[in-house]
């Protein structure tokens, strides 16, 4: 690519090939943007520790994309956050109610933006009272099999609602399978694809979104439902395992510290799109330090999805997109 040839320039001349291999890598449709969607249709609200990111409702939908549509925005992952005292139960019932924030979404955002890849998150930590990601016994332990018939359920509502993608982050094992099978049973595998976070670790970076959707555990955490973070192992067989349920895309997260896993799922599921997730934590982290002046903002946000990019991912899902809609247009 570069020539060998060292010149006064040589240094530059690396640089040179080094930015332009280095913009090849960004386009506006790799990225997806989460959008926290509640069942108070007038709301816009801003999330105080995921800077610059505000919960919306239904009816604010549409002027708040309308120009990161122009700008280029390619595709949305929708969190539902239901605000309602009495929304939330031990089966977490609201998750595919069909006036929820979720499907009422999908149908807004395919109405008004026919162009947009509408991804939705599959979970019930966001609608179960107690917070966990599934179904609980009378232990406080998952029902694997309830959980996972559930999870299944909700994501067949998302399809059926307009859905391009649907993505199980509740981490139960056997979604993937479980979804597949009713997404062909009902005719729609080929047009609803599955991303699955088959490499999910648990950790403490995932703060400000539970703060944003209000899906803090009541109690415990997700050690016990999510990869803890040195199970490289576990990450490689859970990948290979998903891809044999039926995955489409698989998901790595959180990014920045997991880019080994996102190599692994690169080299591992070499015929799927390849995705990673910059975490809330991930990105308060980024506006944390260049508030503190350790770094700018803009060039720590480049930097950063530059190694998400380099290990393997070839779909980030950032916060940062609005910004980079606009850094990338420049
Ligand atoms: N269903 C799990 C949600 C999970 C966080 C958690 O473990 O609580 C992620 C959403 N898929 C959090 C994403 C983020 O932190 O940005
Ligand atoms: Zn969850």
């Amino acid at each position: 690519v570069a020539s060998r040839e060292t010149t006064d320039e040589g240094g530059f001349f690396f640089t040179q090939i080094g930015h332009i291999v280095t913009l090849t890598r960004y386009k506006q449709s790799m990225l997806i943007y989460p959008l926290f969607i509640t069942d108070n249709p007038d709301e816009v609200t801003p999330i105080p520790s995921l800077p610059n990111q505000n919960r919306l409702g239904l009816n604010k939908l549409v002027p708040f994309l309308t120009p990161l549509v122009q700008k280029g925005l390619r595709s949305v992952i929708l969190f539902g956050v239901p605000l309602a005292p009495d929304a939330k139960d031990a089966l977490g019932t609201a998750a595919d109610d069909p006036e929820g924030p979720v499907i009422k979404g999908i149908q807004v955002i395919r109405r008004n933006f026919p162009q947009l890849f509408v991804v939705a998150d599959v979970c019930l930590c966001e609608y179960t009272s107690h917070g966990h990601c599934g179904i609980l016994r009378d232990d406080g332990s998952l029902n694997n099999a309830m959980s996972v018939e559930r999870i299944s359920d909700v994501a067949m509502a998302y399809a059926h609602a307009g859905a391009h993608c649907v993505a199980p982050s509740d981490m139960n094992d056997g979604r993937i399978r479980a979804i597949k099978l009713k997404l062909i049973e009902s005719g729609l595998s080929h047009q609803v694809n599955l991303m699955s976070y088959a490499a999910k670790f648990s950790g403490c970076l995932y703060g400000p979104f539970r703060d944003a959707a209000g899906s803090c555990p009541s109690f415990g955490d997700r050690k016990c439902y999510q990869l803890p973070p040195g199970g490289r192992g576990l990450a490689r067989r859970a990948i290979e395992r998903d891809i044999h349920e039926g995955a489409d895309i698989i998901l790595v997260k959180p990014a920045s510290s997991f880019l080994d896993i996102i190599s692994d799922a690169k080299e591992i599921a070499k015929d799927l799109p390849i995705a990673a997730y910059q975490v809330s934590g991930e990105y308060a982290m980024i506006h944390a330090g260049a508030k503190a002046g350790v770094f700018d903002l803009k060039t720590m946000a480049f930097e950063s999805t530059e190694g998400i990019l380099r290990a393997g991912a070839g779909i980030v899902i950032t916060y940062f997109t609005p910004d980079f809609l606009d850094w990338l247009s420049a």
